[in-house]
């Protein structure tokens, strides 16, 4: 070892030595009681700040592109009209990587199979509607398939998938809870439906009234008992798919992107559509809740219509 080293490291730990003996010191460190005080706080401080910021939310830029990752985007939007709800916040939210990408793949593997059944019959382009409760698969041109009475013996989903899409509603109902905070709860309702948009077919064109999502709406005026909307996209805009923006009426846009959760209140101050896809494909799980209990679908996955909703 060179000679200057040496002799640093020596200083060093002569000091060392001397600082541990000082009345001042910790024993076991070599920082003073103030210093390390000081330390203790500024720690403290930077924790209190980081968690701060963590819990205000974000405001919600006019386009979230897909390459953005917002943690918790709020658009504070007044209520256009009064619910049978009473107060209740009108916004919209946006939550990204709101779920792992294993459990988002697993989700549509579901939409996937589901689609499958109506694909045979059906043209390949506009929207493919997938009930995983009464079973009904909706596709244009396709006659309406029952996924739970086809003739095949093999049923598309197992115990594992019927787990997954629980689990999953059970989150996204806490998620809507703390986005919109109530007094009384709120009842996850039907129907929800896994969506493919594909862009696959040039000559599909969506015409009135029935093809609503690339049409202007509310999601209340269709549905009167939805009191809040939600989607979880389960592809990415402009890399699995061409078109397909979310866009409200005053113009702002959200682009999907896998993981991505978009919540709104289901009024006319968020009156939406979906441009159209034109390439690829563009799967959805959406969902909405209701906060009269009669609406509850307790038990959604029981193959039955949704003509009745408690169990
Ligand atoms: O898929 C979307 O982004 C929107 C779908 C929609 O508007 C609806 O299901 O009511
Ligand atoms: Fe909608």
């Amino acid at each position: 070892m060179p000679k200057k080293q040496k002799h640093k490291r020596a200083q060093s730990s002569s000091d060392a030595k001397k600082r541990a003996q000082s009345s001042d010191a910790t024993p076991g460190t070599s920082m003073s009681r103030p210093a390390l005080l000081a330390a203790a706080v500024c720690a403290v401080a930077a924790v209190v700040l980081r968690s701060a910021r963590l819990a205000r939310p974000e405001v919600m830029p006019q386009r979230l592109t897909r390459t953005m990752r917002v943690r918790h985007a709020r658009r504070t939007v007044p209520c256009a009209t009064t619910s049978v709800c009473g107060a209740r916040p009108c916004d919209r939210v946006v939550i990204d990587d709101w779920l792992p990408p294993a459990e988002i793949d697993a989700l549509r593997d579901i939409a996937r199979r589901g689609a499958a059944a109506a694909d045979a019959a059906a043209a390949a382009g506009g929207p493919t509607i997938i009930d995983i409760n009464s079973g009904f698969v909706m596709a244009p041109g396709a006659r309406l398939v029952n996924l739970y009475q086809a003739k095949s013996k093999r049923k598309p989903f197992g115990g594992e998938d019927y787990e997954l899409y629980r689990s999953v509603i059970r989150r996204l109902k806490a998620e809507v809870e703390a986005a919109f905070p109530r007094a009384s709860a709120l009842y996850f309702t039907a129907p929800t439906f896994l969506t493919r948009l594909s862009g696959e077919n040039a000559t599909w064109e969506a015409s009135e009234p029935h093809d609503e999502y690339y049409q202007w709406h509310v999601d209340r005026e269709n549905t009167p008992h939805y009191e809040f909307s939600g989607l979880l996209y389960l592809s990415d805009y402009d890399e699995d798919f061409e078109g397909g923006l979310f866009t409200y009426d005053d113009g702002s846009v959200v682009e999907p992107r896998r993981g991505r959760l978009n919540m709104f209140a289901s009024g006319a101050e968020n009156k939406h559509r979906v441009t159209q896809v034109t390439a690829g494909q563009r799967l959805t799980l959406s969902f909405w809740f209701a906060c009269d209990p009669a609406y509850e679908f307790r038990d959604f996955l029981d193959g039955q219509a949704h003509a009745r909703y408690r169990s």
